[in-house]
């Protein structure tokens, strides 16, 4: 298990690019047939990469449970998950079943104990990126089509940022405790997301990029607004932005992401812009 902790900016701002990189970056999601995850203290949010492989089917293990400090991993937490994989992905949930296409969400509520993930069809391999956040109260598990995620177009081609936004895990579709989750796609042409940049000093935030072509990278952009530092991140790959932190990249061409939050509120809209004269 990966732990990292909760640091203040003032120690963030005295890292060098090696450190910046083993406090923010999760440099290895997924691995091939297994399940991987990283435990951040930032609002205890988990980073998850769920590979099933060809045959067989994954489920959580003990050391899952251990660190959530309890006896099975969703006893007190909830996960969201988005499939960026080829294929559909099978998922069972003591008794239930849910079939998650590409491009689909699926939530699993508090209290979910037998869980397993595999791929409907082994010649292309389903691939869940997940967050788990702790969870007061049980909402039903279900999956949200890539429809229902209210698509929002953003920004403009002049501007190298139009992009559209898609609120999978979200109030306006279902019920979850903590976790807001969606997905943004930039269009041909583009390459910024997420700027006027912003924070919100009451969710911390998760970037996971994904489709950036071999060779290509997005420069991930960090830190309070008036001390900028940037992090070179690569195909699917993940930063943890802490709540003080600005989150906005540049990409060498244009990408998708999946960002979800956790904390005090669940309000989308709530963010303290940075005038981009600001910026530093
Ligand atoms: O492209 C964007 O802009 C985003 O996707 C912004 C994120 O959704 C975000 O930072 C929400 O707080
Ligand atoms: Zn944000």
């Amino acid at each position: 298990m990966d732990i990292r902790h909760a640091i203040h900016p003032d120690q963030a701002e005295a890292l060098d690019t090696a450190g910046l990189r083993r406090h923010f970056l999760i440099d290895t999601v997924f691995d091939e047939g297994g399940i991987r995850a990283t435990y951040s203290h930032y609002d205890r949010m988990m980073v998850l990469g769920i590979a099933p492989a060809a045959a067989g089917a994954l489920a959580f293990d003990a050391a899952l449970a251990k660190v959530a400090g309890s006896e099975f991993f969703l006893e007190r937490r909830e996960l969201g998950g988005i499939n960026i994989g080829a294929g559909p992905l099978r998922v069972t949930a003591d008794g239930e079943s849910f079939t998650v296409a590409p491009q689909e969400a699926l939530y699993l509520g508090m209290g979910a104990r037998d869980v397993t993930f595999a791929n409907v069809d082994p010649s292309r391999p389903a691939r869940l990126y997940a967050n788990s956040a702790p969870a007061h109260s049980r909402h039903p598990s279900r999956v949200v089509r890539q429809e229902e995620a209210s698509p929002q177009p953003m920004g403009a081609l002049e501007t190298s940022n139009k992009r559209t936004i898609f609120k999978y895990l979200h109030p306006g579709v279902l019920p979850t405790c903590q976790i807001v989750m969606g997905l943004t796609r930039l269009e041909g042409g583009s390459v910024w997301n997420t700027m006027p940049a912003h924070t919100h000093d009451r969710r911390m935030e998760s970037y996971f990029y994904f489709e950036v072509p071999a060779e290509s990278f997005v420069l991930h952009l960090m830190g309070r607004p008036e001390e900028t530092r940037h992090l070179m991140v690569r195909n699917e790959q993940a930063v943890l932005s802490p709540p003080w932190s600005i989150h906005s990249g540049a990409g060498t061409g244009s990408y998708a992401f999946i960002w979800a939050m956790a904390g005090d509120n669940q309000s989308f809209a709530d963010m303290d812009f940075v005038p981009m004269g600001e910026l530093r």
